[in-house]
C-alpha cells in the first residue's frame, strides 16, 4: 500500500520543507489544490524537479475544461492529476484521452459522489484511478475516511483506489488490510511538529 503526503494549506516554502523530512516514508506527493491556486504550475514543475522519482499528483481537482487543465498538469510534471468524479462525462473523456497520450493519469476524486452507478459510468469511460474522499469542510462536522466508503467501488476490476480524508496514525490500522491501494495523508503529517516522526509512525501502522 502507498503513502500518498497530501501537502495543502501550506507555503511553497513549507512544502518542500515536509516533502524533504518526510520523503523516506511516503511514496506519492501531493500538491494540494490551494497550493496550486497560490502557487501555479510552477510548483508542480519545482516538485517533479526536486523529487523526479516520486509519483507527483496534482490535486486540480478539475470539473470542466478537462483537456485543457490536463495538458497543463501534465506539461508541468505531474504524473497524475485529479478530475472530479461528479464532472461531465466530456470533461472525464477529454481528460482521460490527455492522460493515456501522454502516458499520465487521472485520479478521479469522489467528493460528492454517492451513488455506485455514477462510479460504474466513470469506470465505463476508462477510469482507473479513484479517490475515496471526505473532504476538509465534512471532517469538521466529524466524519472521516473508513472501510465504509469502499462499497463505492465494489465490484469494479483492474482498479486501483485511493482514500483520503483525515486520516493519521490512529485510523490507519483499519485500513491496512483493506482493498486500498494508496492511502493519502495530509493534516496528520504536514500539521505535526515532527513531520518525519508523524510519517515514519504511519508507515510503521501500515506495516504492522
Ligand atoms: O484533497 C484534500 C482536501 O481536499 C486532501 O488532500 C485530503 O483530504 C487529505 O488531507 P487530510 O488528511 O488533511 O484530510
Amino acid at each position: 500500500m502507498k503513502i500518498q503526503l497530501a501537502l495543502d494549506r501550506l507555503t511553497e516554502q513549507e512544502c518542500f520543507r515536509i516533502a524533504d523530512e518526510t520523503c523516506e516514508n511516503i511514496d506519492w506527493i501531493e500538491i494540494g489544490t490551494g497550493v496550486i491556486k497560490e502557487y501555479g504550475m510552477k510548483i508542480i514543475r519545482e516538485m517533479k524537479a526536486a523529487y523526479p522519482d516520486k509519483t507527483i499528483v496534482a490535486d486540480m481537482k478539475t470539473c470542466d475544461a478537462g483537456k485543457y487543465e490536463a495538458e497543463q498538469a501534465f506539461r508541468a510534471g505531474a504524473d497524475i492529476m485529479t478530475v472530479m468524479g461528479f464532472s461531465h462525462d466530456s470533461t472525464i473523456k477529454q481528460a482521460l484521452e490527455i492522460a493515456n497520450t501522454a502516458n499520465r493519469r487521472i485520479m478521479i476524486d469522489l467528493l460528492g459522489v454517492q451513488d455506485a452507478e455514477r462510479v460504474k459510468s466513470l469506470y465505463d469511460l476508462g477510469a482507473d484511478l479513484f479517490c475515496l474522499h471526505i473532504g476538509k469542510d465534512m471532517q469538521k462536522e466529524g466524519a472521516i475516511a473508513d472501510p465504509d466508503l469502499f462499497s463505492l467501488v465494489k465490484g469494479l476490476n483492474d482498479i486501483e483506489v485511493a482514500i483520503a480524508g483525515g486520516i493519521s496514525e490512529k485510523t490507519i490500522g483499519e485500513l491496512k488490510d483493506s482493498i486500498a491501494d494508496v492511502v493519502i495523508v495530509g493534516s496528520a503529517i504536514t500539521g505535526n511538529q515532527a513531520p518525519k516522526e508523524a510519517s515514519s509512525a504511519i508507515k510503521n501502522n501500515l506495516q504492522k
